[in-house]
């Protein structure tokens, strides 16, 4: 019995090789009450998420949460949930696939990409051992939240280092914190909603939802908020709009702690008791559609906006898997690889190491 987890065998000489690691939040198997309590289970049980002391947390999430909220939550998965799964998981892998693809044309030595979910499957632990058996031994972590939160982004990198503390051989690693302000980001953003402008005219005001953290989060230094701020600066900047043609929001608040302001539910009231004519609503901390923005905005968001007088609602979808995207996500993780991957100079070079290695090994083997 050994504390670590197995280890594929090591291999003399072999050519590093260099995982990209898609880390997201993950989504229950199934649209039910039974698959929704294990993931609500372990998702509200991280200290990330919440932060009230565990003994009071522990009796308040098992005898009134995990009682009540699987069943209300499945019928809002139901609602939204494809032939392919969970829309969520449907995008990652379309993702996954797609950046795996594009990567190809780019780098000259061998990589791998996985994904891995901070909750539910597929687990970190399986993206990092399925990495290492394909030989990596630097992987560079990119969580699909462009904003860095403790509560999506940290609590992502601490379930890889949960991981890592169960290893013999533990890979390099380097993480990618944020690209809240990457132009890149900024313009797969501007094109994607310009393209949609193209097609279905143009709002009276665009509404920037990003999902909501407690306030106190921000008061004691997540920069979340902040960035959610500067993604929206810069995006109203690159669609030329100006203070009035467009507002933040925060949506998807949990529990009864103040969240951060303003909530979108009371800005769609807002607006819609203005009889605002059109407005459409994009989330751009959301790499991909799920849960909150296929249910949350483009349906209950559209009812209460039109219920109390508001006109024409457009969800804009998120960027999923957009070419100018999967473009965008190409070139950041390029960025971040420099140095850890290879031209066609540098892959001459890596081949006339890894031989002089398997000499020296053979050497080292005969002199014994
Ligand atoms: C309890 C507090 C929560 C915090 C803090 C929180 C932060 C946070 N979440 C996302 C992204 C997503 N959250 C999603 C679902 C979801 N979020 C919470 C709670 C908190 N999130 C719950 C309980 C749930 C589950 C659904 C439900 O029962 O309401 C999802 C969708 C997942 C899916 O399967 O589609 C995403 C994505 C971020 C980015 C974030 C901090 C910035
Ligand atoms: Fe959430
Ligand atoms: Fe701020």
């Amino acid at each position: 019995m050994t504390y670590y987890n197995p280890e594929p065998p090591y291999t003399h000489g072999s050519q590093p090789k260099v995982g990209i690691l898609l880390a997201n939040l993950g989504t229950p198997d199934a649209p039910t009450a039974k698959a929704l309590r294990p993931y609500l289970q372990q998702f509200l049980m991280d200290r990330r998420v919440v932060e009230i002391p565990r003994f009071i947390w522990c009796w308040i999430l098992h005898c009134i949460i995990l009682v009540i909220r699987p069943k209300k939550s499945a019928e809002k998965y139901a609602s939204v949930w494809t032939d392919q799964g969970s829309p969520l998981m449907v995008y990652a892998q379309q993702q996954k696939t797609l950046l795996q693809q594009s990567l190809a044309k780019h780098i000259n030595s061998p990589f791998a990409v996985e994904l891995g979910m901070t909750y539910g499957n597929p687990s970190m632990k399986s993206a990092i051992e399925s990495l290492k058996a394909q030989g990596c031994d630097r992987i560079l972590v990119f969580p699909l939240y462009p904003q860095y939160a403790a509560s999506s982004t940290a609590a992502a990198l601490d379930a890889v280092w949960r991981v890592l503390l169960k290893m013999r051989n533990v890979p390099a690693i380097r993480t990618i914190k944020h690209y809240h302000d990457h132009p890149l980001y900024i313009q797969a953003l501007a094109s994607h909603i310009k393209a949609y402008w193209q097609q279905h005219g143009q709002p009276e005001k665009l509404v920037m939802s990003f999902h909501g953290v407690p306030k106190f989060h921000l008061m004691k230094g997540d920069p979340y908020h902040c960035e959610c701020h500067k993604t929206a600066r810069l995006l109203a900047e690159a669609l030329g709009l100006n203070k009035e043609q467009y507002q933040v929001a925060f949506q998807s608040r949990f529990g009864r702690q103040e969240w951060l302001q303003p909530y979108l539910a009371n800005t769609l009231d807002a607006l819609g008791k203005q009889q605002v004519k059109r407005i459409d609503v994009v989330c751009p901390g959301f790499s991909s559609d799920c849960l909150e923005t296929l249910e949350e905005i483009a349906m209950e968001g559209k009812h209460l906006f039109q219920s109390v007088g508001g006109g024409e609602y457009h969800y804009i979808p998120a960027l999923n898997s957009e070419p100018v995207w999967l473009e965008a996500m190409r070139d950041i993780a390029l960025e971040h690889l420099q140095g850890w991957v290879s031209n066609e100079f540098d892959l001459k070079k890596a081949e006339i190491e890894a031989q002089e290695s398997k000499h020296r090994a053979l050497e080292l083997g005969s002199n014994q």
